[in-house]
């Protein structure tokens, strides 16, 4: 799959000025509130027309303003899933379901049916009336909605952010799923950098209307670009692999690369890939090896690079056993400490949050 997308617009005083080539999986549109994500997702899906673009998936032209090509959105056979879920009030969760279906080349086939609400978990909930499902299983009925219309392309817009924290980690799992076993491309806008680091094989960082940064997820979200991102949430992400469960304790050993962390076990596997998120203000820096600490992970590594970031905080980079990690800290502490590239340095975490 190639999807390639071309918008400049003016909407009011904000104008759309992004391309971006998506190749398979999950591409994540990311970026601040305002930076333009749902715009250009309303290109894509032919919701709105760009003074000047293209749109074009596989070689199929779907929108090009040069030659006056505009393929209306039903004609493009791609899946739409919203914040909200709009499924239809007066039908039951079969009958919203059979409504995507209906829309679909499989029509009659059963068998598409059975495997998409196995894989979202919504076989107990068919014979319901949406207004009795909570937020996450609507959410997950309009996935299902989506999936069964045989789309050639699914559009995710902020599908978790009307879910509050226990209904979105009750839906994630589901959303991988989708990802590895459904075969469909997604792009998935989100403002969450948990959930990009969670789910996206590439992220689009989107900033003031314009494409910041394309690529894996780990490089686009280390802490450099945190001025596109919510402070709280800018930082490291790494990918790993879970090398041991201690079920005693709860915990998980995850190696990245020639580096071990210690993370809560969360129902893990032995062998499960895993990427991890490291909030940069949850970093701390310090030149000797801390005792008595009651952080689980202190790292040695070295300083691979220092950089100020306006408001008085510095960034500093820590190379780690083959990993970046940044660490947000204050200039103040920066100069104390005299810190330099290249001097050794140890990383306490004080916080990992797992993305499965
Ligand atoms: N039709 C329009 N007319 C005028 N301004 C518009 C129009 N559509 C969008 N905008 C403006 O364009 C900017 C980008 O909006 P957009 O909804 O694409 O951002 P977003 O990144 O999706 O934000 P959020 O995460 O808050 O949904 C905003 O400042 C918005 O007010």
């Amino acid at each position: 799959m190639t999807l390639t997308v071309e918008a400049r617009q003016h909407l009011g005083g904000f104008r759309l000025d992004a391309s971006f080539t998506a190749e398979h999986g999950v591409t994540a549109v990311f970026g601040r509130s305002g930076s333009g994500k749902t715009s250009l997702m309303r290109v894509i899906a032919g919701l709105s027309r760009p003074d000047e673009g293209r749109v074009v998936l596989d070689g199929d032209v779907l929108l090009d303003t040069g030659q006056n090509i505009f393929v209306r959105p039903y004609r493009r056979r791609f899946g739409y899933v919203f914040q909200e879920a709009r499924l239809f009030p007066h039908l039951s969760v079969r009958s919203n379901l059979a409504y995507g279906q209906w829309f679909s080349r499989h029509r009659s086939r059963r068998d598409e049916f059975d495997r998409v609400v196995e894989m979202l978990g919504i076989a107990p909930l068919l014979d319901r009336q949406p207004d009795a499902l909570s937020g996450g299983e609507q959410q997950r009925v309009a996935i299902g909605r989506a999936l069964l219309s045989a789309p050639r392309l699914l559009l995710m817009d902020e599908p978790l952010a009307a879910l509050d924290e226990e209904r979105k980690a009750e839906i994630l799992p589901y959303l991988e799923r989708l990802r590895d076993e459904a075969g469909i491309p997604i792009v998935y806008v989100s403002h969450s950098v948990a959930e990009v680091a969670r789910l996206a094989d590439q992220v689009v960082l989107m900033q003031e209307g314009q494409v910041a940064a394309v690529g894996d997820p780990g490089q686009v979200l280390a802490g450099r670009r945190a001025s596109a991102l919510d402070r709280r949430e800018a930082g490291s992400v790494l990918s790993g692999r879970v090398e041991s469960v201690d079920a005693v304790n709860g915990l998980a050993t995850v190696r990245l690369r020639d580096l071990c962390l210690l993370v809560p076990d969360a129902g893990l596997a032995q062998g499960a890939a895993v990427r991890l998120h490291i909030p940069e203000r949850d970093v701390i820096i310090a030149t000797t090896e801390p005792v008595g600490l009651s952080a689980l992970n202190i790292l040695p590594g070295t300083i691979h690079a220092i950089e100020t970031d306006g408001d008085g905080a510095v960034l500093v980079s820590l190379a780690c056993g083959g990993n970046i990690i940044a660490s947000r800290i204050t200039s103040f502490s920066a100069t104390r400490l005299e810190l330099q590239v290249g001097q050794a340095a140890f990383a306490v975490i004080k916080s990992v949050a797992l993305q499965r």
